[in-house]
């Protein structure tokens, strides 16, 4: 384990009576860094933050702190803490009282108490605040109330369930920045949950995609936004222009009924593949001057540009993010540069592959 890594997971897998929801799942948390699981609900985010904080255990696999087995340490000796979604806390306390509590509990001296939760209220800039009742407190100063509750214990780790659904999206946003600045001047590793991928890809070092309780794919927002893996990926993270298509030699592909040079090798010779283009990195140009020729289907004024949404002669559809104009019914062109063409493999059996190539080759013999 190398020394950076603070949490690892290997092979775990949680079952709820006969229902797996986190299937072997492995993966390592350095310290340090912003991590962020993403998925769509009921993906199993939830249940990896309660087996870190130790609220529940996993069926099997090892779950590793600071290069120790934690499996059967319980919550409370775990040097984690979390902020929930609803942030939990207690109405009937003022400020001071609410970030004082677990202190109080580990029996410290009162002014240690003082000093500590004074310093933690000051990180989350709600210094003079103390004497506050919780339901005199935004969204925003609750959910920082909660960040200093957590931080006041001065954990290794925190861990963050959806802190930020409750709140509407302007708060949301100032929230995102704010989080990942705090994060940054803490220095301590943060494990944020959320299905908003655009959340995501603002504030993580990195992210896990999670599905069906297997981790999709890990990397950085760029990683992950470039080069998606599948075509869940693809679809969960950004809109994307998803097309069957044909990898004929290392940098050359074919789709929508042509040959085109890319920059992805690897792969298998005539190879069925998917490929990727986001909307934003095609742009139109006239009819025969594309490298794609469409037909304009419908089109909607996005304010910052022009969603188009087109056809080719394959009937594949190509979403087009463009400060440019069309006209609906129109044929126009699409360009592209080689760089924009992300190549992913097909995630089936050899029987799917087998059927899917013979449909390849019958249709290249029908045109
Ligand atoms: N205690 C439990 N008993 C039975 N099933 C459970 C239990 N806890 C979670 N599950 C199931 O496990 C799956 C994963 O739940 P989890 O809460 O981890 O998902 P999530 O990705 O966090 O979803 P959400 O975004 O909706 O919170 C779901 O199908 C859920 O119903």
């Amino acid at each position: 384990m190398s020394d950076n890594t603070i949490i690892q997971f290997d092979q775990v897998t949680k079952k709820f009576d006969d229902a797996i929801v986190l299937d072997s799942v492995s993966f390592k948390i350095e310290r340090g860094k912003f991590y962020t699981l993403l998925g769509p609900s009921g993906c199993g985010k939830t249940t990896i933050l309660r087996l870190i904080a130790g609220f529940t255990e996993p069926s099997s696999g090892s779950i590793y702190f600071d290069g120790k087995v934690i499996n059967d340490v319980p919550a409370n000796k775990r040097q984690v803490n979390t902020v929930f979604q609803d942030y939990a806390l207690f109405p009937h306390l003022n400020v001071f009282e609410n970030v004082a509590f677990g202190l109080k509990i580990k029996k410290m001296k009162k002014a240690v108490i003082g000093e500590k939760v004074k310093e933690a209220l000051k990180f989350v800039n709600l210094e003079g605040y103390e004497n506050r009742e919780i339901n005199e407190m935004s969204g925003g100063q609750r959910q920082r109330v909660a960040i200093a509750r957590a931080i006041v214990n001065e954990p290794e780790v925190i861990l963050l369930d959806e802190p930020l659904s409750a709140l509407d999206l302007k708060l949301r946003t100032e929230m995102q920045y704010e989080l990942r600045e705090l994060q940054q001047r803490l220095g301590i590793t943060f494990i944020f949950v959320t299905h908003d991928q655009e959340e995501a890809l603002a504030m993580s070092d990195e992210i896990f995609v999670l599905n069906h309780g297997i981790i999709q794919q890990s990397g950085t927002p760029t990683d992950i936004y470039d080069e998606p893996i599948n075509r869940f990926v693809a679809d969960f993270i950004g809109e994307s222009n998803i097309t069957a298509g044909v990898m004929i030699e290392d940098y050359k592909v074919s789709f929508a009924g042509k040959e085109f040079i890319c920059v992805d090798r690897g792969l298998n010779s005539n190879e069925p593949i998917e490929i990727v283009i986001r909307p934003e990195d095609l742009a139109i140009t006239v009819r025969d001057e594309g490298k794609l020729r469409v037909r304009v289907d419908s089109q909607l004024f996005r304010g910052v540009h022009y969603e188009i949404c087109c056809y080719d002669e394959f009937e594949n559809e190509w979403l087009v993010h463009s400060t440019k104009k069309a006209t609906v019914g129109e044929e126009i062109g699409l360009t592209f540069d080689s760089e924009a063409i992300h190549v992913m493999r097909f995630n089936e059996s050899e029987e799917e592959f087998d059927k899917r190539l013979e449909a390849y080759v019958e249709k290249d013999h029908a045109n």
